[in-house]
């Protein structure tokens, strides 16, 4: 995941975010330096005061000019501080959205084996505190290490000008100071990077027991969590603690050494200017640009610190870009017009990318036929990859071998808002999304207009048995999700199952959908369904027998394989596996036999 990238190369990548500011950039470089300018003209202005108006026999006027000068100089300075900010704060904030919108984006392109390898916390804090951290540096840090270094060279040139001698004094401590700071470079990167990932780690932390917050309490093991957390919070703040003494032994040095210096350049000044060969207005000038100079030099440090942070932010947030998205359209999509919606899987293999090397894939060469408007049930023991094989149909995973396809046409043919428009899911862990019933239920439906979308919404809720969403405190336009009204885990179930009819799909894929209703709500759910599946290809994972009813046909899947398919009745009949997933299911017929005896009984009757 992480990439080692020179200082240089980690800054340069935002080039292109910052191309179309850079005038604004620039404008704000130029404020910023004239404000630098007038500081370092005050100086010389005290230099012409002292030598000329304060020498004998020198004119008043001249001390009255000098305090005008100094004053507009002052003035000058604020205004070009105001109008940099003015140049640079908005532009810079428009990047900063501008970038975080694509990091969304990207986010939401990715696939879900990314997601499932990284935390939310880390992608959460890269896309705040990174990206804010980034524009702080492109409005403040970029600017101020610019304008800095200028100031110090043209300080240090003037200084010069004004004695040599003392300037080269002053000068030498920039040689340690060069030297120290390569190596603080080297850590301080280090350490802003550790810190940086600590955090995100840390929200996870967060992220997860918020979301968990009813399992901790239920278990008693907040106390636990919060163990868990201070540790955590603790090796996040000793970083804090090591990344602070670093920059504080930097800035120690920073501003020491100019002081030592400058102590030694005023014993050696005092004696040319007592021995004549400096004037009193160009010692004066010398020292009071020397503390011009200081500030700038004292600010390195931090400015620095700033940079290493905007480059390990910038290194996190291109870790993140740089994944590619592997499940990508065609390049010649074939257009799925009006599918029958046959589903066809040859010889489909899957394995997770984090699967260990060595064990077999968790789909390991499946063959199956679903026929169109047929509900298939798809039974097998937990964990045997029934879930897995779902996902693969709206292509949330990608096969990684064999194929599956629609109508003939293989998935990976197809534009996948395309293949999603006929694709439908349900899954038992139901998200719902901080919006209304009505936006919920009809995210994947394309409704003609408000009227259309209203029939849509009715028919959906309708079968799923939803209709308690009409006596909502708003109705269907209550809010719900994370920021609104709390439901049971059976009416979210409902809803997410309302939201999967919606969109009338070709296909359907319902990973035990109705898990959490009671016995009767399933009944009628299941007796909605039945209609609502009668012209839909439905893929359906099966938990429970009553499931397992709705079905035509059904696969049985073991070690990986598709090994048998039939009815109910004919898998009781000849299949002992079978009979003893069924018997191991929950509310599952303990006398199989007496069960298909009936199921018999039930066929035969159905045939006279
Ligand atoms: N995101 C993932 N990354 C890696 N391995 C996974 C992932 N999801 C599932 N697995 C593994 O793949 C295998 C199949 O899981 P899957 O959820 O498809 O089984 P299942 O038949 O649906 O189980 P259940 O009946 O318990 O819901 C399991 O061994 C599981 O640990």
């Amino acid at each position: 995941m992480q990439t080692q990238t020179t200082l240089w190369e980690s800054l340069s990548r935002l080039y292109p975010h910052i191309k179309p500011i850079l005038p604004r950039l620039i404008l704000g470089l130029v404020c910023a330096l004239g404000a630098s300018l007038m500081a370092l003209a005050i100086p010389q202005v005290f230099r012409v005061l002292i030598n000329d108006a304060l020498a004998v026999g020198g004119a008043t006027s001249t001390v009255w000019i000098a305090a005008g000068v100094v004053l507009l100089l002052g003035v000058l300075e604020a205004t070009f501080v105001a109008l940099r900010r003015q140049f640079v704060i908005a532009p810079a904030t428009t990047v900063e959205t501008n970038m975080r919108t694509s990091f969304y984006r990207h986010l939401q392109d990715l696939t879900v084996a990314f997601h499932d390898r990284w935390g939310s916390g880390q992608l959460l804090s890269r896309a705040m505190t990174d990206l804010n951290l980034m524009r702080r540096w492109m409005a403040f840090g970029l600017i101020m290490l610019v304008v800095t270094s200028l100031t110090v060279v043209i300080g240090v040139v003037i200084m010069f000008l004004t004695s040599w001698v003392l300037a080269l004094i002053f000068l030498a401590a920039a040689l340690p100071i060069m030297i120290y700071g390569f190596r603080f470079r080297t850590s301080y990167s280090k350490v802003s990077r550790k810190s940086q990932d600590q955090a995100g780690d840390l929200a996870t932390t967060v992220e997860e027991s918020v979301h968990g917050i009813r399992v901790l309490k239920a278990f008693g093991r907040s106390r636990e969590a919060l163990e868990g957390f201070n540790l955590q919070a603790e090796e996040l703040r000793q970083t804090e603690i090591y990344k602070a003494r670093s920059l504080a032994n930097f800035s120690l040095i920073v501003t020491l050494l100019p002081e030592l210096a400058l102590g030694a350049s005023l014993v050696v000044g005092v004696l040319f200017a007592a021995n004549g060969d400096l004037s009193i207005g160009a010692l004066v000038a010398f020292f009071a640009t020397a503390a011009v100079v200081a500030t700038p030099v004292e600010f390195i440090g931090p400015l620095l610190a700033m940079t290493f942070t905007a480059k390990t932010a910038i290194d996190r947030h291109y870790e993140v870009m740089e994944s590619v998205n592997t499940i990508t359209d065609p390049e010649e999509p074939v257009r799925l017009a009006d599918p029958r919606g046959d589903v066809t899987f040859t010889d489909v293999h899957f394995r997770y990318p984090d699967a260990e090397e060595g064990t077999p894939d968790v789909l390991n060469g499946i063959n199956l036929t679903l026929r169109a408007g047929e509900t298939m049930a798809l039974v097998g023991v937990t964990g045997c990859g029934k879930s897995t094989l779902l996902q693969l149909v709206p292509r949330l995973y990608e096969v990684t071998g064999g194929s599956i396809a629609i109508d003939g046409t293989d998935l990976r043919s197809i534009s996948i808002a395309d293949l999603r428009t006929h694709v439908s899911v349900a899954f038992e862990d139901t998200t719902l999304f901080s919006n209304s019933v009505r936006e919920n239920v009809l995210m994947g439906a394309e409704p003609r207009d408000d009227k259309h979308a209203d029939e849509i919404l009715e028919g959906a809720l309708e079968v799923a048995q939803a209709h308690f969403a009409y006596s909502l405190p708003d109705g269907v336009d209550t809010l719900i999700g994370e920021e609104g009204l709390s439901l049971s885990g059976g009416q979210r179930q409902r809803i997410a199952l309302a939201r999967s009819i919606a969109s009338k799909p070709r296909v359907l894929v319902l990973d035990d959908p109705l898990s959490a209703l009671d016995v009767r709500t399933e009944e009628l759910v299941e007796e909605g369904l039945r209609k609502v599946l009668l012209h839909t290809t439905t893929l359906i994972v099966a938990h429970r027998p009553s499931t397992v009813a709705l079905a035509d046909r059904v696969a049985l899947l073991e070690d990986g394989r598709v090994t048998d398919v039939g009815t109910h009745t004919e898998l009781l009949a000849r299949n002992t596996h079978y009979r003893y997933v069924i018997a191991s299911l929950p509310d599952g017929p303990t006398d199989l036999d007496a069960e298909l005896e009936d199921l018999e009984n039930d066929d035969e009757g159905a045939l006279t």
